[in-house]
C-alpha cells in the first residue's frame, strides 16, 4: 500500500528484499567520490553547472534492470495522473549516496537541471527525509524510508527544501507515512539505530548530448 500526499510518493517493497540486497553489494563495489561527511557516485554523466548539456556516459549494466522498472511504473496512468505528466522522460542520471550511521545530506533543492520526477530507491537502511518549505523551513513531512522502497518527489514539493539530519537512530512514531511502513515497530520500539544505507535517485536530465559513437568505441565504452 503506497502513502501519497501531493508532491510525495511512498512505495514501500518496490524492490524484492535480494534485489536491494544486489543494489547495495554492487554499488558498494562502484568508484565513490569521497565528500566531507558521506560518499557518492555519478553514474549517466556530470551536471554542468553553467547549464551546458551533459556528455552522456554509459550506464552499469546492474542499474539497467532497476531502471527500466521505474520507469514503468511513472509509464502506469494512475501514476501519469498524479505526476501530472503525459511524458515519462528517461531516467538518464542516478545519484548514488553513501550514508553511515551519523551522516546525511544538508537541506536543499535538486534545482533547474532535471525534470521534476525523482525516483529514489533505498537499500541498506532506512532514514527519514525531512521536507520543509523553503521560505520558512516549516517541517511539511518527515517520511521514513525503508530498504526496497521507492520514494518519488515531485511536483509542488520538488521546489522545496529536503534534508536527512545527522543523527545515528531514527525517531518514526511520527512519521507521516507510519501507516505504509513494511516493517512496523515490534513492542513499540520507535527508536530504530541507523546502518549503512544506499540510495540511488534517479533523475532525467532535460539537456544531454552523446559523444560520437566511434570515440566511444576507440575508448572500448558503448552508450546503451
Ligand atoms: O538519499 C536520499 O534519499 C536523498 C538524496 C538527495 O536528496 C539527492 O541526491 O539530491
Ligand atoms: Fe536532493
Amino acid at each position: 500500500m503506497e502513502w501519497s500526499v501531493p508532491g510525495f510518493s511512498y512505495i514501500p517493497n518496490f524492490l524484492p528484499s535480494e534485489e536491494e540486497k544486489d543494489l547495495f553489494q554492487k554499488a558498494s563495489k562502484g568508484r565513490w567520490t569521497k565528500l566531507a561527511n558521506r560518499r557518492l557516485q555519478k553514474i549517466g554523466g556530470t551536471v554542468p553547472d553553467d547549464g551546458r548539456p551533459m556528455i552522456r556516459t554509459p550506464f552499469p549494466e546492474y542499474l539497467q534492470k532497476v531502471k527500466s522498472k521505474i520507469e514503468d511504473f511513472l509509464q502506469l496512468e494512475g501514476q501519469r495522473k498524479k505526476f501530472q505528466i503525459e511524458i515519462v522522460e528517461e531516467m538518464n542520471h542516478v545519484l548514488i549516496n553513501e550514508y553511515l550511521p551519523g551522516q546525511g545530506i544538508m537541506a536543499h533543492t535538486d534545482g533547474p537541471a532535471y525534470s521534476s520526477v525523482v525516483a529514489t530507491i533505498s537499500t541498506g537502511s532506512g532514514q527519514i527525509l525531512n521536507i520543509r518549505k523553503k521560505q520558512n523551513k516549516e517541517l511539511l513531512y518527515s517520511v521514513y524510508l525503508e530498504p526496497g522502497a521507492l520514494s518519488i518527489l515531485h511536483g509542488r514539493l520538488y521546489n522545496e527544501l529536503h534534508e536527512i539530519e545527522e543523527n545515528l537512530s531514527d525517531d518514526i512514531s511520527s512519521v507521516s507515512n507510519f501507516s505504509c511502513l513494511s516493517c512496523p515497530p515490534e513492542n513499540d520500539n520507535f527508536i530504530l539505530p541507523r546502518q549503512t544505507r544506499i540510495s540511488f535517485t534517479f533523475r532525467n536530465v532535460r539537456s544531454t548530448r552523446s559523444l560520437p559513437k566511434s570515440f566511444l568505441k576507440s575508448l572500448n565504452l558503448t552508450i546503451t
